[in-house]
């Protein structure tokens, strides 16, 4: 539930074409505590005000010349999407208190003003609409988590496959190749085994900053999950041009590590599929990745390795060293 706090910081807009209606209305909030308070006679300036400071209610009334409080709400319905308009109502004719509601209003309040239904009202409706926003954040929040591993903070296999699948829209349509990079750090079972699960974690981590850090930033750079890691590049026009980005994988992972005071240092293998001319399928286009991955296992680890070309020897074989670093 929102605290008091958060209600009384709300953001509130009031908007009335009478300079003595809004100085009311204004002094009664500041009264009761109501700490972020703006107000405008001009109803047409209601949808810009709104876009701008997305407020979390708006003290509308309903009768103004010009533009009057239903035309207003019309132009707020397309501002907020999600349906939920923060609309409470101004009105001194009974009639139009169900025309609001029908128009999208949350509540309404009569004029003159009863003071202790003002306040009533505008706490009520600020609340729903805090514990409104915090759900939708939530919301996002969850989402967010359900498509990215949580270790590293990068894209899981969930949103990889979607990538992959709008990479591969964009290469067919463009007329482009796409390249997918199956990574497996070589040896990393030793690290755990030696270091423990949580400094591997700190590898890994940092592993992940490395692939970021070496890719351009339309690339998708996820993990698998264990020590697999996939990185893949859209608009390639051939074999050649996924060479020299593996080959600065290759070289990212092998940088010395520096953690715990420890100097380690690492390597990784990867295999590369392209697109369309390995397979047209996401699932294809993994699976041949993964088999290339294995012949650069197979051909000494530390090195990229494409199914239609040959292992490339990039760099000496993988020696993990474990050195204490020097203060
Ligand atoms: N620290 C850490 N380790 C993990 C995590 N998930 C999986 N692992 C470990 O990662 C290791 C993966 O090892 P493998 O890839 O099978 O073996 P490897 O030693 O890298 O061998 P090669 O790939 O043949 O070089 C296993 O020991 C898993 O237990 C994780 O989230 N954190």
């Amino acid at each position: 539930m929102p605290s008091r706090e958060d209600i009384l910081n709300a953001k509130i807009l009031v908007v009335d074409d009478s300079p003595d209606n809004i100085e009311l209305m204004e002094e009664i909030l500041r009264e009761e505590g109501y700490t972020s308070v703006s107000s405008t006679m001009l109803p047409e300036q209601v949808c810009p005000l709104h876009r701008q400071h997305n407020y979390d209610i708006i003290l509308l009334d309903l009768q103004m010349p010009g533009l009057n409080g239903f035309q207003v709400m019309k132009g707020l319905k397309e501002i907020e999407k999600g349906g939920y308009l923060p609309v409470l109502a101004l009105t001194a004719q009974p009639s139009f208190k169900i025309a609001a509601l029908e128009a999208g209003a949350r509540d309404f309040i009569s004029k003159p003003f009863d003071l202790l239904e003002v306040h009533k009202r505008i706490h009520n409706m600020l609340e729903v609409r805090l514990l409104y926003k915090e759900l939708a954040q939530y919301s996002k929040t969850q989402q967010e988590l359900a498509l990215h591993d949580a270790l590293t903070g990068l894209p899981n296999r969930r949103l990889l496959e979607d990538r992959i699948e709008t990479t591969l829209q964009h290469a067919s349509r463009n007329h482009h190749k796409a390249a997918i990079m199956y990574l497996d750090l070589d040896g990393f079972k030793a690290i755990n085994d030696t270091y423990g699960h949580a400094y591997g974690d700190e590898v890994l981590k940092i592993v992940a900053q490395r692939l970021l850090a070496t890719s351009r930033k339309e690339d998708t750079v996820a993990r698998l999950g264990g020590d697999e890691f996939m990185v893949v590049l859209g608009e390639v026009n051939s074999l050649a041009d996924a060479q020299g980005p593996a080959a600065k994988l290759v070289e990212a992972v092998s940088e010395p590590f520096f953690i715990n005071d420890l100097t380690l240092r690492l390597s990784t293998s990867i295999g590369i599929s392209i697109y369309p001319d390995d397979a047209e399928s996401v699932e294809s286009l993994i699976s041949i990745a993964d088999y290339a991955l294995y012949e650069a296992k197979r051909g000494g680890k530390n090195r990229f390795c494409a199914t239609s070309a040959s292992p490339a020897q990039m760099v000496p074989p993988p020696k993990l060293e474990l050195v204490p670093r020097r203060r």
